[in-house]
């Protein structure tokens, strides 16, 4: 039988509430609340994204989620001295190293590990010394992923954005086959696949099929689907949706 990952898991990325609660300056509606409202839902972990802009998510709400949730947090952040600083000050669970541009809506790209490795290789060293489990969000890509195994990065995050965006289709199977072959190589070569970027309930059910991968990073949607139904609504939607594809993987 094929492997199967056994318990796929769900992190629960909240840089969105951060971003409604930014647009009027203030304290309402609080990432830590969702972050714990995500626990009692049946998150496995917590994303957030402490962009180098401050856009979304602050130094502060960082504090309160280190000092206050019961789950993993998995810190994204650029690949920069100050991030890196600030990750060996709270010693999150995990560190997401994600490429940034300013003037970028969203993450755009992956990470080129390959063409940074020599900036990246310190860094990552850092991370790993302080006991935090690094991660590389790249692309689907062979390259990138022998990358990070020659980097010593123990997961890997597969950005899923160009699967989702692509038209449903040809376009899009693609897409999702450079996904799983990607994730068929990080598992053969001993590291930790996750994935995630723009997954909804549609576009969860293929990725959440492909038995190597252990985690899924799921935001944007999940916020905005929560103003309808509410957040636990929400997380509980997308935990039916991954087990049910995860068991039609595994029958
Ligand atoms: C790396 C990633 O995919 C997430 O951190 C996502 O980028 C968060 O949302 P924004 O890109 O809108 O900051
Ligand atoms: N790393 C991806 C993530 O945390 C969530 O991305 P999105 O669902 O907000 O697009």
């Amino acid at each position: 039988m094929a492997y199967v990952h056994q318990h796929l898991r769900l992190g629960v990325n909240i840089d969105h509430v951060a971003t409604v609660r930014n647009a009027r300056g203030g304290s309402h509606p609080e990432p830590l609340r969702a972050a714990l409202l995500a626990a009692q839902a049946g998150a496995d972990g917590i994303t957030a994204h402490l962009r180098e802009d401050r856009r979304h998510i602050s130094d502060e709400d960082i504090d309160r989620l280190m000092t206050t949730i019961n789950l993993p947090l998995n810190l994204e952040m650029a690949a920069t001295d100050e991030m890196v600083a600030i990750a060996l000050r709270h010693r999150p669970h995990a560190a997401c190293l994600v490429p940034e541009r300013r003037e970028e809506r969203t993450t755009e790209g992956g990470l080129d590990a390959v063409a940074g490795h020599n900036e990246l290789a310190p860094k990552i060293a850092q991370l790993r010394d302080a006991g935090i489990r690094v991660s590389l969000f790249i692309a689907p890509d062979k390259a990138q992923l022998d990358m990070a195994r020659r980097l010593g990065a123990p997961v890997v995050e597969l950005h899923t954005g160009p699967y989702c965006h692509a038209a449903p289709g040809p376009e899009r199977q693609r897409e999702l086959e450079r996904l799983a072959e990607a994730a068929a190589h990080g598992h053969a070569l001993g590291l930790e696949v996750h994935a995630g970027h723009g997954l909804d309930y549609d576009t969860v059910r293929d990725v959440a099929a492909l038995p190597e991968i252990a985690e899924l990073n799921i935001g944007h949607f999940l916020i905005g689907e929560a103003i309808f139904v509410g957040l636990e609504a929400s997380i509980h939607g997308m935990r039916q949706a991954m087990d049910a594809a995860r068991a039609g993987a595994e029958a």
